[in-house]
């Protein structure tokens, strides 16, 4: 007998994922088990890209989730409710699932895998950080050997694509912002996206993998790129930087204290200059990349597709056959390596005991010294300079770029808070941190 889909959602993803499960030459033939026995969605009337059997669609999707045929609940309608009860409920009914969501995951992941380890079910989301690109599994399984000590990624494609197209063209944000939805790369509501939250969300999950711990969303920093001007890219291109949404997931110590313990962590979200040669610089367009250092393997990097129909249905895909796998094989007692086994949650550094390098532009009123005003008030709080430069004017007032040594970020702040009072200054109009 086949494997029963009950697949919620029929959007950009989910009639990825049915064209693909309908187009099986050539691909798996474990796939060729696969039923799609239901599809939930909102509209009925809406005109859809793909066909379905008679009395697949429906709008009920609470009666999809209690389905007794139904093996595996695929949710890709995305978003906080209904998502989490239905997922909870289709744990409660034994249901494995398959999720693309995110959001969900970062914020309620402590519930659901607590209830899918009781209910003895697998909840797989490979589609839920980096579209398409296996990175999930890969720190689940091939890469669970190694003490990893960061993870860095560019993890949004929108914000990629618009700093892209910022960059190579010198568009404007809200035209590309237009276009990036347009292509479905964006969520629903894009200010997950641009704000940064999208990004937090991903790495909140790729951290609690790859340091074994869980992590409570609110622990993660995170700064989008609507402040990111045209201005900056084209100074951090002078100063031989590309500008990026960077996701980052850091230890503070070479390993645990003890074997059980997880380390403390740095864990943010930021636009952040990125010098060129940075295996991460060159990651343009919906791409996205995952950069995991750890020991013994040192440096792995994944590459490919953040975001899309295509991409996207190709992780949800490989998920489901995962658990037909699973289904075919069955035992009474779960994977481990599907499974997640996480009972403490990870301890997270603050910010302003961050280490990094800061990229800021100030305006001045042009006056003698003022150059050296702000190098006076660095130097009080350990602040060094690796380049101060005044690169023009704008109007009456001068524009000074500066770019710091590594440095902590609290001493930093303190810096900028007397240096705003300088009556020489009129205002800081970007801060950014250098990698
Ligand atoms: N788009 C992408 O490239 C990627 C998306 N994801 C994630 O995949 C998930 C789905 O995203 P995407 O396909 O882009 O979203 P879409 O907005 O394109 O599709 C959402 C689907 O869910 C249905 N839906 C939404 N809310 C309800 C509800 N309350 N009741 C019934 N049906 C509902 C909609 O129905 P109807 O069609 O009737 O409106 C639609 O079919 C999200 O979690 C997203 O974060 C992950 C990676 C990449
Ligand atoms: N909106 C997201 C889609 C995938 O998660 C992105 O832009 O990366
Ligand atoms: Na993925």
């Amino acid at each position: 007998m086949g494997v029963k889909l009950g697949i919620l959602g029929l959007g950009t993803v989910g009639t990825g994922t049915v064209q693909l499960l309908q187009d099986l030459n050539g691909r798996h033939p474990l796939l060729r088990e696969i039923e799609i026995h239901r599809v939930g969605v909102r509209s009925p009337q809406l005109p859809r890209a793909v066909e379905l059997a008679k009395n697949v669609l429906s709008t009920d999707l609470e009666a999809i989730v209690n389905d007794p045929a139904v093996d595996i609940v695929v949710e890709l309608i995305g978003g906080l409710e209904p998502a989490r009860s239905l997922i909870l409920k289709a744990i409660e009914n034994g249901k494995h699932i398959v999720t693309a969501n995110k959001a969900a995951i970062a914020r309620f992941g402590d519930e659901i895998f607590t209830a899918a380890n009781k209910a003895g079910v697998y909840v797989m989301l490979e589609a839920a950080v980096g579209g398409g690109i296996p990175v999930i599994q890969p720190l689940k399984q091939s890469l669970s050997v190694n003490r990893i000590h960061t993870v860095t990624g560019i993890v949004n494609g929108t914000t990629n694509y618009i700093l892209t197209r910022m960059q190579t063209e010198g568009s404007n944000f809200s035209d590309v912002l237009a276009d990036a939805q347009k292509l479905g790369y964006a969520e629903a509501d894009p200010t997950a996206d641009v704000d940064g939250l999208d990004a937090a969300d991903k790495i909140a999950i790729l951290a609690s993998l790859a340091f074994g711990g869980r992590i409570k969303l609110q622990d993660v920093y995170s700064e989008g790129i609507r402040q990111v001007s045209k201005t900056d890219i084209a100074y951090a291109e002078k100063l031989g930087f590309v500008i990026k949404l960077l996701a980052i997931a850091k230890t503070l110590t070479p390993s645990p204290s003890s074997p059980s313990s997880t380390p403390p962590l740095s864990l943010r979200v930021h636009p952040t200059l990125l010098p060129k040669e940075h295996p991460l610089a060159s990651i343009n367009g919906v791409y996205n990349a995952i950069l995991v250092e750890g020991e013994p393997l040192k440096q792995v990097m994944f590459f490919g597709p953040g975001a899309g129909a295509g991409a996207t249905a190709s992780a949800v895909s490989s998920d489901i056959l995962n658990l037909v796998a699973a289904l075919k094989t069955s035992t009474a007692n779960p994977n481990p390596l599907l499974s997640c086994a996480h009972q403490d949650y990870c301890q997270i550094v603050p910010m302003a005991e961050l280490i990094t390098r800061f990229y800021a532009r100030f305006l001045t009123k042009d006056q003698p010294g003022v150059i050296g005003k702000l190098g006076t008030c660095f130097g009080t709080y350990g602040v060094s300079l690796e380049s101060i430069v005044q690169t023009g004017f704008q109007g009456e007032l001068a524009e000074i770029v500066v770019v710091t040594h590594d440095v902590r970020e609290g001493n930093f702040r303190q810096a900028l808070a007397e240096i705003h009072t300088l009556e020489a200054i009129d205002s800081i109009p970007s801060l950014l941190r250098v990698l």
